[in-house]
């Protein structure tokens, strides 16, 4: 069926629609594999995602790589959707993963022309529509709390017990720390004041959707965990933490989203490739606790910090990867060294 993707700011593409209509935040993802995370990702709620690479389900989409249980999007845009899609672990293609559902999406649009688009005018409010009428100016995209999935968890035997604060984490951060020998508990965030209960030897403040200004209520109690416990902040969670301690965000004209990021540990003297998917980015002025030690090659931006005297470490990228690079996996483990330093000098206190 013939159907539009209507921008914001006045611009139409008509294409193959499949699916009902659907409004959210235009954003564009760059890799060229990955789809099945990408739209299982819980930090892309309540967006509509358009793949730049134009050949999009080849490969199916299988039992292990989703990053939750559900499609997370509000829709999707591609070029060309596969539907004859060939891999050994492929169960079904995109069209029946979404269509089951219920997500829309629109192929055979100008992707390209799209991405000029909102490089030119920002991320902005779309509709994925049967019909093509203007989008109502007035009603800008209203800013929603991140969904979590389950309540409490309990997962893994591990020795090291990391409390994993859910802001809508992706699977792939909790694999990290059950592969790492972790026990984990999963918190929502909306039960946070329950974390002490499980007297957990870390914490992680998980990735999620939105602006981390819209969980400022939440700010004082994730101050006072940073304070008590050995700190991890993904994504979301850095820049939380980076609220929590007086520091500020902002938000980038359209985002890093992709599996080629450069960024340059400056401890380390290393750059290397990161898979990102944000909107927001933590400003340079952070509170004079905190140092620097990642920055974004392209842009200069902060991609991560570490607190100068508590064992707090955050990063604005995804160390999980899943999709794209692995490069940045010691962050897992040297946060895990972190901890049992922070063990090790109760002990002997
Ligand atoms: N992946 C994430 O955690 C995204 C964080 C935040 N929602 C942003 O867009 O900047």
């Amino acid at each position: 069926m013939s159907g539009y993707l209507l921008l914001e700011d006045g611009t139409s593409y008509k294409g193959n629609l499949n699916g009902e209509d659907s409004e959210g935040e235009i954003v564009f993802y760059t890799g060229m594999t990955g789809y099945q995370e990408v739209l299982t990702d819980p930090s892309y709620q309540n967006q509509i995602i358009v793949f730049t690479y134009p050949l999009i389900g080849n490969y199916g989409i299988n039992a292990v790589d989703f990053e939750s249980e559900r499609p997370q999007v509000k829709g999707a845009v591609f070029y060309e959707c596969c539907e004859h899609f060939s891999h050994y672990e492929a169960a079904y293609s995109v069209k029946e993963y979404l269509g089951k559902w219920n997500i829309p999406y629109i192929s055979h649009v100008d992707t390209r022309s799209i991405v000029k688009q909102i490089r030119k005018n920002g991320t902005m409010k779309a509709q994925l529509s049967a019909d093509c009428n203007e989008i109502e100016q007035s009603k800008s995209i209203t800013k929603k709390l991140p969904e979590t999935q389950k309540g409490i968890t309990a997962l893994g035997e591990g020795s090291i017990h990391v409390a994993l604060l859910d802001f809508g984490f992706k699977k792939s951060i909790l694999q990290s720390f059950l592969k790492r020998n972790c026990k984990v508990t999963i918190i929502p965030y909306t039960e946070l004041g329950q974390l002490a209960h499980f007297q957990p030897d870390a914490v992680v403040l998980s990735n999620g959707p939105g602006d981390p200004k819209e969980l400022e209520t939440y700010l004082p109690a994730i101050k006072k965990i940073a304070d008590s416990y050995p700190t991890l902040g993904i994504c979301l969670g850095h820049q939380l933490i980076a609220l929590a301690y007086g520091g500020d965000t902002m938000k980038l004209p359209f985002g890093h989203r992709g599996a080629n990021h450069p960024v340059v540990d400056q401890k380390k003297g290393k750059v290397f490739m990161t898979s990102q998917n944000h909107s927001y980015v933590v400003t340079s002025a952070h509170h004079k606790e905190f140092g620097v030690r990642f920055i974004n090659v392209n842009d200069q931006s902060v991609e991560g910090m570490f607190h100068q005297t508590l064992p707090i470490l955050s990063v604005q990228f995804h160390p999980e990867a899943h999709p794209g690079p692995a490069e940045s996996e010691y962050i897992f483990d040297e946060f895990l060294e972190m901890v049992l330093n922070t063990r090790r000098e109760m002990v002997y206190a």
